[in-house]
């Protein structure tokens, strides 16, 4: 598991940005900063990637530089992934693309339900796929979201990658999932409140990105 945060860096910088509560009032500084976590968190995972030399030509002479083999597929969990995925697409700007439209039910007050709608994804037998949710909570969005694409082919590896996780979400992905994952996340945070929402975390990503859901 790769924690960002654990590191310093000027990660820390817009992990904060993104949790202050008068700042994360500005969607567009909000969506940015998601977007920029993102890259961050792709650059990261890029180094656990395959890459080969390859030759160059410049103006001046030959170069080699190492550059990424890998057939990536990068899933965004709507909507709160889009601006977190972006900075994935960024990063990867290769990738093919899955998209998934999931949520959580929110009158289920004791236990987090799932609502799954549109699903669209590139072929992804084969490749590897990169799991694109900011909010890594109960777990269960990204759980039913990987057994949904699961019925279409077998990734060769999976990755699940999330601003901010808490520790009942992973316990639940371990426990559930049939395949293997590496987690690349940008804060392990303390735990999960009544209500299923991260502590201390930021709050509603979605809503917060793109409006209060009605
Ligand atoms: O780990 P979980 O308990 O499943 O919670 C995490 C999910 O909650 C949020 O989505 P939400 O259902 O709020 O939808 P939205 O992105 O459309 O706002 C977030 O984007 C995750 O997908
Ligand atoms: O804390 C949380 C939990 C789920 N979804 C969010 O956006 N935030």
């Amino acid at each position: 598991m790769f924690i960002l945060n654990q590191k310093a860096s000027i990660a820390g910088d817009i992990l904060r940005e993104l949790r202050d509560e008068n700042l994360q009032k500005d969607r567009r500084r909000f969506r940015e900063n998601l977007t920029k976590i993102g890259f961050l968190l792709g650059y990261e995972l890029s180094k656990s990637l395959s890459f080969s030399p390859k030759e160059v030509q410049t103006p001046l002479g030959k170069a080699v530089e190492k550059t990424c083999d890998s057939d990536l597929v990068l899933v965004c969990l709507l909507r709160a992934s889009l601006p977190f995925y972006q900075g994935f697409l960024q990063c990867f700007p290769e990738a093919e693309s899955a998209f998934i439209g999931v949520k959580r039910l929110e009158n289920k007050i004791t236990e987090v339900e799932i609502d799954l709608g549109y699903l669209a994804t590139a072929d992804f037998d084969q490749k590897e796929l990169v799991i694109c949710d900011p909010m890594l909570a109960s777990g269960k969005s990204i759980y039913h979201s990987i057994n949904e694409l699961l019925k279409l082919g077998t990734p060769s590896k999976i990755y699940i990658a999330s601003a901010f996780a808490a520790p009942e979400g992973i316990n639940y992905l371990k426990t559930n999932l049939s395949l293997p994952f590496d987690l690349w996340l940008g804060s392990l945070e303390e735990g999960l409140n009544k209500k299923s929402f991260i502590v201390p975390g930021l709050g509603d990503a979605g809503d917060l990105a793109f409006g209060e859901k009605i």
